[in-house]
């Protein structure tokens, strides 16, 4: 049967790969540097989706005093340089490479739009091995709007050949930023539910929730079937 999107846009962090882990160890060292105390790894699960200069300004308030516009960029430019540099690749969600896979040989084309900048992204797809199959990525300083902006999301879907008109595309993410973006963009959304949504899953207000990405192929076709 032929798939019922020709496009699908994922998200990265919380929805692709586990990497709050990666990113607690090298906001730590950064924080070490810095003289500040460690973050945990829950408040580093409350603290992703909006993009790093956002993950270090919360890790800087929760440390001691805030810092903020031109004193938080050496912090932030520091983080990002560990977490370039850091060689323990991010963990993929169970079924994440075997569905990406099975997706791709069906013809899907597919796509990343994470708020996580670009060159990190690329470097964690190239090391998880799925760089291949990915025929777009944008990353959150790839373009000058990001997640919610559906310009981030949409920038995506025409590199992927989409008519930005009537997308024939999906995006599957975890936060209110994913959900956002892709009603901006007017395509539907699944929210994975093991990721980092910051309120109760149920209140995304996406499509299809969704608990297992194995699921995730059969579940676009009923969404597709309800439309
Ligand atoms: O870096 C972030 O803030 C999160 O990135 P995401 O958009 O892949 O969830
Ligand atoms: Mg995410």
């Amino acid at each position: 049967m032929t798939f019922p999107f020709s496009a699908l846009v994922f998200d990265l962090d919380g929805t692709l790969i586990d990497s709050a882990p990666d990113m607690t160890r090298v906001l730590n060292r950064m924080l070490g540097e810095f003289g500040r105390p460690a973050v945990t790894e829950a408040q580093v699960r409350g603290m992703v989706g909006d993009g790093s200069a956002n993950l270090v300004r919360q890790a800087f308030a929760a440390t001691g005093a805030p810092l903020e516009g031109e004193a938080l960029q050496p912090a932030l430019s520091r983080y990002l340089d560990l977490y370039f540099e850091d060689d323990q690749p991010s963990t993929l969600y169970p079924g994440v490479a075997e569905t990406l896979a099975h997706l791709a040989d069906r013809g899907v084309h597919l796509g990343l739009c994470t708020n996580k900048p670009e060159r990190i992204s690329r470097k964690l797809l190239g090391l998880l091995g799925l760089a291949p199959l990915f025929g777009a990525v944008a990353g959150g300083d790839t373009l000058p709007v990001k997640k919610p902006d559906g310009r981030h999301l949409s920038w995506v879907l025409e590199r992927l050949g989409e008519d930005p008109a009537s997308p024939r595309a999906a995006m599957v993410g975890d936060n209110g930023n994913d959900v956002k973006a892709a009603r901006a963009a007017g395509i539907p959304v699944v929210a994975m539910s093991y990721g980092y949504p910051r309120m109760p899953v149920a209140d995304l207000g996406a499509d299809l929730v969704l608990d297992h990405f194995a699921d995730l192929p059969a579940a676009l076709e009923s969404v597709a079937s309800r439309r």
